[in-house]
């Protein structure tokens, strides 16, 4: 808040202050004298009685300026109201919206945007009505396209974060999406603008009543001071001096004030970048601990010809794979091979313009076939960055109790007594009163626990965690790791783990997948890794680092990239890079034959 004491907002603050002084003080000072009529002395100029000199009732016209302050700012106010209550729900509609409404409303935003605010104020306020009525609805129709505008950015922003997809996955509905979550991310924002808006509304004001369509006599306010003393301006500046002066200083004063105070609001970008790869780290490959064997039958998670595109890309291409109940398999491959895009397709939570085609069935059913609140009770998702995945404005344990009320129709009691029993099986050290804190008041590990709790106030059948130790520092990383195979061992829950680092994906998982340029390349049991046949999980492996690896010699490295989703190659996507590349690799795709796509495997 230093930038709070910067000269710009002491000045827009000493502005509103005295405006809001003369507000309270104005009528009551000065009331009297501004309505006495006094024929003796009409029309008159500046004169040590009359400072700004008088109208044509002989009326003080310094008395007047001044008792206006209040109905000025009223009139401001209503009209802010008006722009606050059409703005602000028009432009947060569409992050919550369908695809085709939500572009509808969209489109209604950017087409009033842009109509010149004078006319389509002008309009409004004829439709409503000449009067200070009108001009207060003229005003308030006319700003609201603006803040919708700026309304629309601000929920697309936290729309599209981990809490809020969180939220829709979980179940919550559109309504309580916006109201829980969006809305109060983005209250403070809205709150200083709206804080601006009451200086342009002055103004707006101000100029309705000087073309006439504003407040009409008695009744008076500075833009019909303005109005009646205007065409004396060559003949008695002062008359008009006064009311003008008066529409500057407050119309400044509050928006100096609003836009300083959302500079000194405005908050550094959160982290919710995706990591980096973590291939360096330690890899003490340790056997495997958890789930049944492969081929399962009933597959919890069930996956068929998987694409997600954008445009012309297409990151995930036709994976199929499925996991059976009780069993943890993990997903590996380099940055960019679709891993998270494959969690979010089991989601439902692929963001627009992508699209997914292929089948997704969770314990048997399609995804599309599910509600939102079944989905939100079978499914847990565990996302890379906890302190995104919640929510900052709402306490730990009311986020944790909304699954359980929207969902399991439990009061607000019960869910609050779930929540803290959840806070607890993941073991944060004071279930009760942690569940009172805020996410900022928690550490990482803190966080992520609370996440995966949150997983847990449903009765789930697979947990998807993607990525869900990178923000997290290496001894906390296997803490939350172990949390995961005990809930998935407790519970009886599957799990999908996504992770760069293969020495955690082999320590916690039974089976591994390996995309590469979105397919799945090979799937082969953990423990397998090392004699993989595919030469790319080869190379992943022999780039990844333990505590056997010669460090005399330099790292491996896989030559070159990996294609982008726009530029795969036909034939074997690996081929560019691949030491055992045939001609056939370059131009014929190898479709997976027991869990291989290969023309030139290694030998097991
Ligand atoms: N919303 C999106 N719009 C367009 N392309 C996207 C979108 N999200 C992901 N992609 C592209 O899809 C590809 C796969 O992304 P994805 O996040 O699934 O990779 P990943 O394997 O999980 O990588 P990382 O390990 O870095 O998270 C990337 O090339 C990425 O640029």
């Amino acid at each position: 808040m230093n930038r709070m004491r910067s000269p710009s907002a002491l000045a827009g603050l000493l502005l509103v202050l005295v405006t809001l002084v003369f507000a309270v003080i104005g009528p009551w000072l000065w009331g009297e004298e501004a309505a006495r009529f006094d024929p003796l002395h009409i029309l008159e100029g500046h004169s040590p009685e009359h400072l700004l000199g008088t109208d044509d009732g002989g009326r003080d016209l310094l008395a007047r300026t001044l008792a206006a302050t209040r109905q000025s700012v009223w009139l401001a106010v209503l009209a802010t109201l008006i722009t606050t209550a059409l703005g602000i729900p028009l432009g947060a509609l569409p992050s919550v919206l369908g695809p085709r409404t939500a572009r509808f409303a969209s489109g209604l935003i950017d087409s009033l945007v842009a109509f010149p605010v004078l006319l389509l104020a002008m309009f409004a306020a004829l439709i409503a009505g000449t009067g200070a009525r009108g001009a207060v609805v003229g005003i308030g129709v006319a700003a609201a396209p603006g803040l919708a505008r700026l309304t629309r950015t601000l929920a697309g922003t936290v729309a599209s974060s981990d809490y809020v997809a969180a939220a829709r996955v979980l179940g919550a509905s559109r309504a309580a999406v916006l109201v829980r979550h969006i809305l109060p991310n983005i209250a403070e924002p809205l709150i200083l603008t709206v804080t601006a808006n009451l200086g342009y509304a002055l103004l707006g004001l101000a100029t309705l009543s000087l073309l006439g369509l504003g407040v009409q006599p008695p009744d008076y306010d500075w833009g019909r001071l303005l109005h009646d003393t205007l065409p004396r301006v060559y003949v008695d500046p002062e008359a008009v001096a006064g009311p003008a002066l008066a529409v500057a200083v407050a119309g400044i004063g509050f928006t100096l004030l609003g836009e300083s105070l959302a500079r000194a609001a405005a908050r550094e970008p959160s982290a919710t970048s995706a990591p980096s790869a973590s291939r360096g780290e330690s890899r003490t490959e340790l056997p495997p601990e958890c789930g049944p064997l492969p081929g399962t039958p009933e597959a919890v998670l069930e996956v068929r010809d998987l694409s997600v595109s954008f445009g012309g890309a297409t990151p995930v291409r036709g994976i199929s794979f499925s996991v059976a109940p009780g069993e943890t398999v993990g997903i590996v491959g380099e940055s960019g091979s679709g891993k998270s895009l494959t969690a979010l397709a089991i989601g439902g939570l692929v963001p627009r313009p992508g699209e997914v085609s292929g089948r997704v069935l969770l314990g048997g059913r399609p995804l599309e076939e599910l509600s939102r609140r079944e989905l939100g009770t079978r499914l847990a998702m565990v996302f890379q960055d906890p302190m995104a995945a919640l929510n900052p404005a709402l306490r730990v344990g009311s986020q944790l109790a909304e699954v359980a009320t929207a969902h399991l129709g439990a009061s607000r009691g019960q869910a609050w007594r779930r929540a803290v029993d959840r806070l607890g099986r993941v073991r944060l050290p004071d279930p009760a009163g942690d569940a009172r804190r805020h996410p900022h008041e928690f550490s990482g590990g803190m966080r992520q626990r609370a996440v995966i709790a949150m997983g847990l106030m449903g009765e789930p059948e697979l947990v998807v965690a993607d990525e869900p130790t990178t923000a997290l520092d290496v001894t906390v990383q296997k803490r939350v790791l172990e949390l995961l195979a005990e809930v998935n061992e407790t519970t009886g829950a599957a799990g999908l783990l996504i992770s760069h680092d293969l020495a955690v994906v082999s320590r916690y998982c039974r089976r591994v997948l390996v995309m590469y340029a979105g397919r799945i390349v090979e799937e082969l049991p953990s423990e397998r890794l090392r004699h993989a046949r595919h030469p790319y999980t080869r190379a992943l492996v022999a780039s990844s680092p333990d505590l056997s690896t010669d460090r005399s010699l330099p790292l491996a490295t896989i030559p070159g990239l990996q294609p982008t989703p726009d530029e795969v190659p036909g034939g074997c996507a690996f081929a560019p890079r691949c030491g055992r590349v045939l001609e056939r690799c370059r131009t014929d795709r190898p479709e997976p034959e027991d869990g291989l796509a290969c023309w030139n495997p290694e030998d097991a």
